[in-house]
């Protein structure tokens, strides 16, 4: 076995689950330690590399987390909310880096995690990669440039088995488009328009959810004025570039003190 410090993936059978495990074989940087599943799922009990269709790992795929973790130091979650507020119990209390993908948390669950940041590295981003990174830092901008004759308005278009709206992705440019108009977004928010809704209220930040087939994830931020319109946008073609983003924040994360960070920390664009 090598020296590489120890990845426990969770949600290991999921979309991004195969995808973390891909990328992990492939890294010089980190080595898959477990694998979870929840309890009940057919994959639990076999060995990772055959569940997936390819050849033995020596890996099984268990549903006890707390024993998985006990031999890792880096847990990559992209699961569930309430999965993954379990997960950061468990993490916590081993000291391990808790890289979290999962997105559509309420703002109880949000406090959950960040309590247990207290005792141990935390990273979560709604979205893992470089460019959505950089449209948050691009949207914050704009906003502060373009005043409220400006309405904006967030348009993100996701796989039909996504389960969460608006994406994690959408939030986060919400709130960078609400620290640049100096407003707190809960305030501003409007979401999921239907009837007679009245005229749009200046000054509120619009989100659109579309669902269909196998899109990746697209974002568009749209300033629309009098006359013109500023339009961000951002299309992923390939999750592994979250699971790739992912991978780099748990390596990053290694080196940390104790404490709550995300993806613009990692990648220095704070
Ligand atoms: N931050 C980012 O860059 C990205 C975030 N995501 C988010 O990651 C999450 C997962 O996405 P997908 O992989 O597409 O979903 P998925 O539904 O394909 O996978 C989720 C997996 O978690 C497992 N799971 C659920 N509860 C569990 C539990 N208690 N214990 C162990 N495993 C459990 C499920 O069985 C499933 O295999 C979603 O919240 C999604 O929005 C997805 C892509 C990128
Ligand atoms: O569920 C997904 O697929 C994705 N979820 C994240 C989100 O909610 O923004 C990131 C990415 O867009 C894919």
């Amino acid at each position: 076995m090598s020296d590489l410090p120890g990845v426990v993936v969770t949600g290991v059978s999921g979309r991004m689950g195969r995808m973390l495990v891909q990328e992990i074989a492939a890294s010089d940087k980190l080595r898959l330690a477990g694998a979870i599943e929840r309890a009940g799922h057919d994959w639990v009990g076999r060995d990772l590399g055959l569940a997936m269709g390819g050849a033995e790992t020596g890996v099984i795929v268990s549903d006890d987390a707390d024993e998985a973790f006990a031999g890792a130091a880096v847990v990559i979650d992209f699961t569930a909310p309430e999965a993954t507020i379990a997960f950061g119990a468990l993490a916590a209390a081993r000291g391990l880096v808790h890289v979290i993908g999962t997105t559509g948390f309420t703002d109880d669950q949000i406090a959950a995690l960040e309590a247990a940041s207290e005792g141990a590295v935390q990273i979560r981003a709604g979205n893992m990669s470089l460019g959505v990174n950089l449209l948050t830092v691009l949207t914050r901008k704009v906003a502060e440039a373009l005043d409220a004759d400006f309405d904006i308005e967030i348009v993100e278009a996701h796989h039909n088995r996504k389960v969460d709206a608006p994406s994690g992705t959408a939030l986060m440019l919400g709130e960078a488009a609400a620290v640049g108009r100096g407003v707190a977004l809960g305030d501003v928010s409007d979401r999921g328009r239907d009837g007679i809704t009245g005229a749009r209220t200046r000054g509120d930040i619009g989100f659109s959810a579309i669902r269909g087939g196998d899109i990746v994830g697209e974002h568009d931020v749209i300033f629309a004025g009098p006359g013109e319109r500023v339009v961000l946008r951002h299309v992923a073609s390939d999750r592994a570039l979250f699971a790739r983003g992912a991978l780099k924040a748990a390596a990053w994360g290694l080196e940390r003190p104790a404490g709550f960070y995300d993806m613009l920390d990692v990648l220095g664009l704070n």
